[in-house]
C-alpha cells in the first residue's frame, strides 16, 4: 500500500491517509512553474539558492497574478534588469524569516570538557560548545502567522543548522548534531529539534531533505528513529521513544513502501524522487547538465536522478554514475542514482526496524516487537544475499541495469558495521575481510581522513574530500565490530580526524563541512558551491570524539615530551633540595655543634 499520493490537481498537495493532509501553498512560487523559471534562469544570485530562500512580499496568488501581467506587458521576454526589478518588488531578503537564537539549555562547561586532556583541545572543545549559540535559529512568529509568504517549513521549536548557506535544518545533518548536542547535554534543544521532526512526519508523512518546501520530493537517509534512540541512550526517558512509535514506523513504512526494488529476488530500497524539473535551489545548473537530453521525458529522468542522489545526502558523486560500460566514470549526466541499490539505506531501515522492535519491548508491545524483529531479519538477508561480496571482503552497492555490485569504495560500503547489519557471530571473519578490503583499496594511506570515493571527478562526495558523517561510520563500525585490529584502526583513524579537524581550526579559526583527504588540516571543495563553514555535523562529531578520546589524544610528542621532561625537571630539583636539607643538618650537627 502506497501511503502518501500526491494529488494530480496540486502537485504539492500531499494526501496521506493517515497523517493528514499538507499544503505548501508557497510551493507554487518556490518549488515549479514560469516564475521560478524565469528568475532562476535569468541567473539573478551568486548562488542559486538565494532567490528560494526569499521572503514574499504579497501572497503567492497576487505574485503569480502581478507575473503574469509582467511577462505580457514584456511580450515574454524581459531583460535580466527588467526582471531584477520584479524580484526587487515582490521579494525580501533571504533568511528574515529566522532569529539567531541562543538555546536556553546551553551552558558553558558541559561535562566532556573535562574529559579532554590536552589543552588546546580542551580550548577547542569549549569553542565548539560555543558554536552552538551562533547556528540556533529560531522562526519568527509572522512565519506561523503566514506560512504562505514563506518557503521555510514551519517547526514548532527552535533549530541548530548546519551554518553558512545551510540556514535551515537539514535532515540526515541533525543526527549528527543532535548527538552533539547530547554530549553538550543540551536536552532540551536535542529534544525540540527530534520533536520538529515527529511532527513534520504527522503533516507531511516523511521528512524533506532539508527545511524548506522546495525539498518536498525528496527525504534524506532516515536517521529520526535513531536520533530517538540516541535522546533516550542519553536521558533514559523511554516513553519518548515509546510514545513516538506509531510516528516512526510510519516513516519506516514510508520508505519501503514509496522506494523498494527487487534484486535476485530480494526486496531492498533505493533512493527516489517524487517532484518534477529540475532543483530548485540548483535549478539553472540542473537545467545547464540536462542539455545532453533531447526530449522532455529524459530531460525528467535526468532531473530525477539529480534529485535521488540529494537524497542520498551525497550530491553529487561518481558513486551514482552507471556509463554505457557500466562504470563508474563519467559526469552528471551518466547519475544513474535510482538504479543503484545502496548499502547504507537499506543498512539504516535495518537499523531503524531494530530500534522500533526494541522501543516495542520497552512498551510491553510483544506482538509488534516479533513484527519489527522480522522486517529487521529479512532486510538483514536481503543485505547479505545482495549486498555482500565475498570476493571484495565487503558489501557493496548493487547496479539494477547491468545486474552487478559496483566495486568502488564509498564509505557507506562498510556501513552495516557501524548499525550491526551481518551476522555477528560471523564478526571475526567479517573483520579479517573488511580489514583486508581496506588495505587492498589502499584506505589508510590519506593524511586527511578517508575520502568519500576514490576517483576525482570534481563533484564534492568525491576525492580528495573527506566528510564528518563518514569517518563517523568508518571509525564507530570498526569499533563494533570489536575485535582488536578493527578496533585498533578504529581508534587511530578516529584520533587522526580529530587532530587534523583541529589543525584546519587553529589555521583558520573556522569548521568546515567537508575536509581534504591528501591534506592534514586542509579544507575540502569542489561542486557547485564554495565549501562552507559552521558546521554542524563536523562540530557534533569532534564533540562525540574529543569525550571518546580526550584522555588519550595529546597534540604533539613533542608538547608531551616537553611536559614529561619539566616533570622530571621538577621531580630532580624536588630530588636535590631534600637531600640538600638532609645535608646540610648533617654539617651542621657534626661539624658546627
Ligand atoms: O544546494 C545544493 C545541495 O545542497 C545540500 O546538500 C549538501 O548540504 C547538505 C547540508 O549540509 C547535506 O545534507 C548534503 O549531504 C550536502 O550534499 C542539499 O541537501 C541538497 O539537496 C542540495 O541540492
Amino acid at each position: 500500500r502506497r501511503l502518501l499520493e500526491f494529488s494530480t490537481e496540486s502537485p504539492n498537495a500531499i494526501a496521506d491517509d493517515e497523517f493528514g493532509t499538507y499544503n505548501f501553498t508557497s510551493c507554487q512560487i518556490y518549488c515549479y512553474g514560469s516564475l521560478l523559471d524565469t528568475v532562476q534562469m535569468a541567473k539573478l544570485f551568486e548562488d542559486s539558492k538565494t532567490f528560494v530562500d526569499m521572503k514574499l512580499l504579497f501572497s503567492p496568488q497576487k505574485t503569480l497574478e502581478d507575473f503574469d501581467a509582467f511577462m505580457a506587458a514584456k511580450n515574454n521576454t524581459p531583460s535580466r534588469d527588467e526582471i531584477r526589478e520584479f524580484v526587487d518588488a515582490h521579494f525580501g531578503a533571504k533568511g528574515t524569516e529566522l532569529d539567531v537564537w541562543t538555546p536556553t539549555d546551553w551552558i558553558e562547561h558541559p561535562g566532556f570538557i573535562d574529559l579532554i586532556h590536552d589543552p588546546d583541545l580542551k580550548q577547542w572543545g569549549v569553542d565548539l560548545n560555543n558554536i552552538w549559540k551562533e547556528l540556533g535559529r529560531k522562526m519568527k512568529d509572522d512565519v506561523h502567522k503566514n506560512p504562505d509568504y514563506y518557503s521555510i517549513i514551519p517547526v514548532p521549536n527552535p533549530v541548530i543548522v548546519p551554518g553558512g548557506r545551510f540556514i535551515e535544518f537539514y535532515y540526515w545533518d541533525s543526527y549528527w548534531i543532535i548527538r552533539g548536542l547530547l554530549h553538550s547535554e543540551m536536552y532540551t534543544t536535542a529534544r525540540g529539534m527530534i520533536e520538529n521532526f515527529l511532527s513534520i512526519v504527522q503533516r507531511i508523512g516523511f521528512i524533506p531533505n532539508g527545511g524548506r518546501v522546495y525539498y518536498w520530493g525528496r527525504s534524506q537517509p532516515p536517521l529520526l528513529t535513531a536520533m530517538v534512540k540516541s535522546y533516550v541512550d542519553f536521558t533514559k526517558d523511554d516513553l519518548f521513544a515509546i510514545n513516538a512509535l506509531e510516528i516512526l514506523e510510519h516513516e519506516f513504512e514510508y520508505f519501503i513502501n514509496n522506494n523498494t526494488v527487487q534484486a535476485k529476488g530480494h526486496n531492498l530500497v533505493i533512493y527516489r524522487d517524487t517532484s518534477t524539473g529540475p532543483r530548485p535551489e540548483s535549478y539553472s545548473e540542473d537545467v545547464e547538465t540536462s542539455q545532453s537530453f533531447t526530449t522532455k521525458e529524459a530531460k525528467e529522468d535526468h532531473y530525477s536522478e539529480l534529485k535521488s542522489a540529494a537524497e542520498s545526502g551525497m550530491d553529487f558523486s561518481s558513486r551514482w554514475f552507471i556509463n554505457a560500460n557500466g562504470t563508474n566514470e563519467g559526469n552528471l549526466t551518466d547519475a544513474k542514482t535510482r538504479s543503484i541499490v545502496p548499502v547504507e539505506l537499506n543498512a539504516i531501515l535495518y537499523w531503524n526496524a531494530k530500534m522500533i522492535a526494541e522501543f516495542h519491548s520497552k512498551a510491553g508491545n510483544i506482538e509488534k516487537m516479533v513484527e519489527y524483529e522480522t522486517k529487521a531479519q529479512k532486510i538483514q538477508e536481503a543485505i547479505q544475499a545482495v549486498l555482500w561480496n565475498e570476493e571484495a571482503g565487503c558489501w557493496l552497492d548493487y547496479d539494477l541495469i547491468n545486474e552487478k555490485p559496483r566495486n568502488y569504495f564509498v564509505p557507506t560500503n562498510l556501513s552495516p558495521l557501524w548499525v550491526k547489519a551481518y551476522n555477528l557471530s560471523e564478526s571475526e571473519k567479517i573483520s579479517a575481510s573488511v580489514l583486508k578490503y581496506i588495505e587492498a583499496n589502499n584506505l589508510d594511506s590519506f593524511p586527511g581522513g578517508v575520502p568519500n570515493t576514490l576517483y576525482n571527478t570534481g563533484e564534492q562526495w568525491d576525492l580528495p574530500n573527506v566528510w564528518a558523517p563518514m569517518q563517523y561510520i568508518l571509525v564507530e563500525g570498526l569499533d563494533n565490530l570489536g575485535t582488536p585490529e578493527a578496533k585498533a584502526l578504529s581508534q587511530r583513524w578516529g584520533q587522526r580526524w580529530v587532530k587534523s579537524n583541529f589543525e584546519a581550526y587553529r589555521e583558520t579559526l573556522a569548521m568546515f563541512e567537508k575536509y581534504d583527504a591528501e591534506n592534514f588540516g586542509g579544507h575540502g571543495g569542489g561542486g557547485e558551491y564554495g565549501v562552507q563553514t559552521g558546521f554542524g555535523w563536523s562540530n557534533g562529531v569532534i564533540i562525540e570524539w574529543l569525550a571518546k578520546y580526550g584522555r588519550q589524544i595529546s597534540l604533539s610528542n613533542t608538547g608531551a615530551a616537553a611536559r614529561s621532561c619539566r616533570l622530571i625537571t621538577v621531580l630532580g630539583a624536588t630530588a636535590v633540595a631534600i637531600v640538600g636539607a638532609f645535608a646540610g643538618r648533617f654539617i651542621w650537627r657534626n661539624w658546627f655543634k
